[in-house]
């Protein structure tokens, strides 16, 4: 599916927190959000999966408009995996991964075959097979990041939008991660703090800085040392990685 944001104006109060923002995310297309605390990112990504009313703008997913249908239709299509993600109520992973199948479902109607099926091939996905009877709440940030993946695969998006999909991973996880969404084959919108990170995974980035589109292009467009200084007022060099043969920075203040 591809994204359009258009026009996206987002106050908070009476301040301007996005100003004019426009993203598009052709279909399959790994599109990155990058820039420093406090730009605009989550609220932006809010605005588009509608847990905040923007007050200009339109979101297309395809043909859908997303800010004018039932959150019931668009959680059809699209996943979020957001920034924060405490429940004040117990459930095993297995229960908390079968939460993904609810858009999919009639009231009351009950988990059928193929829900365990999807469910199964999720926790496996995201490592998480031998945590299924597991409570939630008792997890570490790390793994219950992993379950709120888990739960949106299983959601079975054709777009998904992720708010610091990493937060709490350890190094090995945050690769894990972003290389299981990217296999998914489907857009992907991230909200990503990890340059490096996000010159490996995103094919087109958009540099945000004051609530505005900064900088966008591919990642070797977008992650100059100008740009990143200018971003994060630090002073940045860029190297070729050795390790990962992709782009590397080194930073200091
Ligand atoms: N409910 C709110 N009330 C007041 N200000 C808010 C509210 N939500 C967000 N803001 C402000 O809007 C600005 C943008 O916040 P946002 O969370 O979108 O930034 P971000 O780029 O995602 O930052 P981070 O990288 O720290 O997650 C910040 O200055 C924040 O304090």
């Amino acid at each position: 599916m591809q994204l359009i944001a258009k026009d996206m104006g987002i106050k908070i109060g009476k301040k301007e927190i996005v100003k004019d923002i426009s993203i598009l995310v052709k279909k399959q297309q790994f599109v990155g959000l990058i820039g420093p605390n406090g730009c605009g990112k989550s609220t932006l990504l809010k605005s588009i999966y509608k847990s905040l009313s923007p007050h200009k703008g339109t979101v297309l997913l395809d043909d859908m408009d997303v800010l004018k249908t039932s959150e019931k239709k668009v959680s059809q299509q699209l996943g979020v995996v957001g920034q924060f993600n405490e429940v004040n109520f117990d459930l095993t992973v297995h229960q908390m991964v079968m939460l993904g199948r609810t858009p999919h479902k009639k009231m009351l109607e009950s988990d059928k075959q193929e829900d365990f099926m999807i469910v199964e091939e999720s926790l496996a996905r995201t490592n998480l097979l031998d945590y299924k009877d597991r409570s939630f709440l008792s997890l570490s940030g790390g793994e219950k990041q992993r379950v709120i993946l888990a739960r949106t695969i299983a959601q079975q998006p054709k777009f998904m939008i992720l708010d610091e999909p990493t937060n709490h991973l350890d190094i090995r996880y945050q690769i894990e991660i972003l290389s299981c969404v990217r296999n998914l084959q489907i857009g992907v919108l991230a909200a990503l703090h990890d340059l490096e990170m996000a010159a490996h995974y995103c094919d087109y980035l958009y540099a945000i800085k004051d609530g505005e589109v900064y900088a966008q292009g591919t990642p070797e467009e977008v992650l100059t040392p100008d740009t990143v200084e200018a971003l994060y007022k630090i002073k940045c060099q860029t190297y070729i990685n050795p390790v990962t043969n992709g782009l590397g920075f080194a930073y200091g203040v």
